[in-house]
């Protein structure tokens, strides 16, 4: 098994060419289901996730063609004959092929998607908005999802219990191709889900209300080809933001798509981080206040996640290692997800000072000295965090289960070298 050794203690400076957006590349590959033109998806991100969901694709008929590292071509020719169990367990991203293949209608029988455990995952979202446009959907006692599609789905006006992410893309991409219109309130309007929105109406969707949280779908008889661009990172910019900031580091952070940057700024200005936005950059300079902001009336601040446009809970971890070395206190509230907070035992144990109050809330108390230590990675973005951490201390650390982080992190590794950190890769 792979892992990180890394020599912390130095401060980085350079610039780092941001990546495209996991979470809405997975959902932009599942949409080139929804026609049999070529589709030209420009801005991958090369990550293990994408790499999976090419594959399962590929195994619903799809012909894959890599133009380069970050461009691919895909030509649809729909069939489900199942999918690779293991292949669906390691990717959230997995149960984004149902929408599509119900429009499509095909019937779909897979096991839950993997991702994360970060908490429970319920697909009770994706059930109700599916169902709402005439899907049928079971699970069978193996756990698998059984999704039985009428003739045609015909469009509904359906109001979700919960902003989910990956239902509403799901919802969404099902309309795409249904009878007449759909409604859905309550839809997540995350950059991801904006930029598969704006996806599909490049293939001749008709969809109002991008970026808000609700959504008019005019369904159409067949979807086209379209060569289409995946948004930067957001989650990868606020990394490299709390990175420079936990290392005293100068970095400037390129092809970032800055319209998406204000809710990160609100929760940096908490850890008493600035920085700057031009056009298509960000600039984090070396020199901050680097003190935790109280509230107006004096007392402890708190950072807590929300649907967009609230803070994103994919930061949260790496806001809690960032904070370890900005000065006073903050309380991190994850509202979303019941586990993800866990892996601030590694943090205390590297000399952290954080009160884990309960699953959902820490308390970071700072600036701590961390100390070197041997980590392993239990998530994408707490393995992220790790990463921030071992570069924060000032001696030696590994992290193993980097499968973890590279999941979502395009040459992390590479990136890391090439602003000075001492980072390899051992086997
Ligand atoms: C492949 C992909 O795109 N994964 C992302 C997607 O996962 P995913 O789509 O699985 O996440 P959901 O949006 O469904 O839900 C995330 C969590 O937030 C809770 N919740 C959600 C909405 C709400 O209004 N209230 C609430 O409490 C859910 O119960 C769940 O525990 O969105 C999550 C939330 O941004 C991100 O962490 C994941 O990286
Ligand atoms: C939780 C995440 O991803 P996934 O939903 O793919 O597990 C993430 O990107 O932080």
């Amino acid at each position: 098994m792979s892992q990180y050794v890394i020599k912390g203690g130095k401060p980085l400076k350079g610039e780092i060419n941001i990546s495209g957006n996991k979470n809405a590349a997975l959902p932009c590959i599942a949409a080139a289901l929804l026609t049999d033109e070529k589709v030209t998806l420009r801005n991958v991100p090369n990550i293990l996730d994408v790499s999976v969901m090419l594959s399962l694709t590929e195994q619903l008929g799809t012909d894959v063609k890599r133009v380069d590292k970050n461009t691919v071509e895909l030509n649809s020719n729909v069939k489900f004959n199942g999918l690779d169990p293991a292949l669906v367990d390691s990717v959230r991203g997995s149960i984004l092929f149902s929408g599509p293949l119900l429009a499509r209608g095909e019937k779909v029988i897979i096991p839950p998607p993997g991702g994360d455990v970060i908490g429970l995952r319920r697909l009770d979202t994706h059930f109700l908005g599916l169902s709402s446009l005439g899907v049928d959907c079971a699970v069978d006692e193996r756990g698998y999802l059984i999704l039985t599609p009428p003739v045609r789905l015909m469009g509904a006006s359906i109001f979700l219990d919960e902003a989910s992410v990956t239902a509403t893309e799901n919802v969404i991409m099902a309309a795409a191709l249904a009878f007449g219109e759909s409604t859905i309130y309550n839809a997540a309007c995350e950059p991801h889900v904006q930029n598969l929105c704006e996806m599909l109406n490049e293939m001749g969707s008709e969809i109002e209300g991008i970026g808000s949280n609700f959504l008019k779908i005019k369904g159409k008889e067949r979807l086209f080809g379209t060569d289409h661009t995946i948004v930067s990172d957001h989650m990868e910019t606020g990394s490299f933001i709390g990175l420079a900031a936990a290392t005293d580091s100068e970095l400037l952070l390129k092809h970032v798509d800055t319209r998406f940057l204000r809710p990160l700024q609100l929760g940096f200005d908490k850890l008493g981080i600035t920085f700057e936005i031009f056009k298509d950059s960000v600039y984090i300079p070396k020199n901050q206040k680097k003190v935790m902001a109280k509230t107006y009336s004096g007392v402890t601040n708190k950072l807590d996640d929300a649907p967009w446009p609230g803070f994103p809970a994919d930061l949260l971890s790496i806001m809690t290692v960032t904070a370890t070395q900005m000065t006073g206190s903050l309380l991190i509230h994850e509202k979303m997800f019941e586990s993800r907070l866990y892996f601030v035992d590694y943090l205390i144990r590297m000399g952290a000072d954080i009160i884990l109050c309960d699953p959902h809330r820490a308390v970071v108390n700072g600036k701590s000295r961390l100390r070197p230590c041997n980590l392993v990675s239990p998530d994408v973005r707490a393995g992220m965090a790790m990463v921030i951490a071992a570069l924060a201390t000032d001696g030696k650390c590994t992290i193993e289960r980097i499968d973890q982080i590279e999941r979502g992190y395009e040459a992390l590794l590479e990136k890391l070298v090439s602003i000075g950190g001492d980072i390899k890769r051992e086997e």
